[in-house]
């Protein structure tokens, strides 16, 4: 494991009035990346903002680099750690390499010209982000997914041991969100950078973290590996409700209403059979008489072939209307 660069001891963070989460211990090492999930209200802003010294603790202490955070003026924290608030992003007239260099002020200060290693740091923060191509463009006429790139690559010319992100994926579709996530976790794996997220999206936290952070609302953080937080329940105790349940199968929460009481055969590819049980389950909430459909594949010619009526369908949508019409049930 690296080396350890950030460490909270018997944490307690909040508000004046109101305790958010309690005695936490927590450790950020070096070229990992850290997914802090939690359900709505959970107290994920106010750690971050604890954590990077713009909120102060109820109590405990927090040790950039050995040193108490609190000994830190935020110049000296900036030379240590960079955050980006997704909420709070930059727009407007500046171009992507202006913003970029930006990243540079707690050495240059705001007025400071870039030198030439200033200048090689931004080329290289461009390059690894894939926003070079942007360089002139202006922030305003980037999409979501570019604009977050581009503050990815502000974070990295600052060139700080920590990365924090709060919800970098928020307004992004599918895949610019795994993209983020896939850069994130290159940048761990090829710069040793220490990256902390706070993050909605479950799946890519179990599949991308080297360690998860989990809040329980009122409590405290559960940490450790993904798989340990699923095994030993946290993850299910923390989102779950009597609505929600993780399958512990399939990795992913769902509906209890879901259990399915369908009884098909479905017989093909593995691939075919998967999305044909998807939609028979949605177009089937309350169950579906016995039947049992062949799925043959011919020249990617797909045919759904109810084996007891001999009837076949070239579409899914097609069988699915045939047994909404014949299904007893429904
Ligand atoms: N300035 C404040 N003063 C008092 N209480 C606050 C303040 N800001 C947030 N809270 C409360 O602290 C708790 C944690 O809020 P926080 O925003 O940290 O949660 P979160 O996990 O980031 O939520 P979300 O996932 O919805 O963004 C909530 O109950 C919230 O109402």
């Amino acid at each position: 494991m690296g080396k350890t660069i950030l460490k909270a001891s018997t944490l307690t963070i909040g508000y004046k009035d109101k305790q958010v989460l309690f005695n936490l211990s927590l450790e950020l090492n070096q070229g990992q990346l850290t997914c802090l999930l939690g359900p709505n209200g959970a107290g994920k802003s106010t750690l971050i903002r604890t954590l990077t010294g713009i909120q102060k603790p109820l109590s405990g202490t927090i040790e950039l680099n050995g040193k108490n955070l609190q000994s830190y003026n935020q110049k000296q924290i900036a030379h240590q750690l960079s955050l980006v608030l997704t909420d709070r992003m930059a727009t407007g007239n500046l171009t992507v390499y202006a913003l970029v260099s930006l990243g540079r002020f707690p050495y240059t200060g705001w007025l400071g010209t870039l030198n030439e290693e200033d200048q090689k740091l931004i080329q290289w923060s461009l390059k690894v982000t894939g926003t070079a191509e942007f360089t002139n463009r202006h922030i305003g006429e980037l999409s979501d997914g570019e604009k977050q790139k581009v503050m990815i690559a502000r974070a990295l010319v600052q060139d700080t041991d920590i990365i924090i992100l709060d919800e970098p994926t928020a307004h992004l579709d599918s895949p610019n969100r795994i993209e983020i996530f896939h850069l994130l976790r290159e940048l761990t794996l090829k710069t040793g950078k220490t990256i902390l997220i706070s993050t909605h999206e479950i799946d890519m936290a179990i599949e991308h973290s080297d360690n998860m952070w989990l809040a329980m609302p009122g409590q405290s953080i559960s940490t450790g590996l993904p798989e340990d937080l699923i095994l030993n329940k946290s993850l299910e105790n923390a989102f779950g409700s009597e609505k929600l349940s993780f399958d512990y199968l399939k990795g992913r929460f769902r509906r209890n209403e879901e259990e399915l009481t369908n009884e098909f055969s479905i017989t093909g590819s593995p691939i075919y059979t998967k999305w044909t049980k998807s939609a028979l389950e949605r177009a089937f909430p309350n169950g579906l008489r016995e039947v049992e459909i062949e799925i043959i594949n011919r020249d990617d010619a797909p045919c759904w072939t109810l084996m007891k009526e001999n009837k076949s369908f070239i579409t899914l949508e097609l069988l699915i209307n045939y047994l909404k019409i014949n299904n007893d049930k429904n």
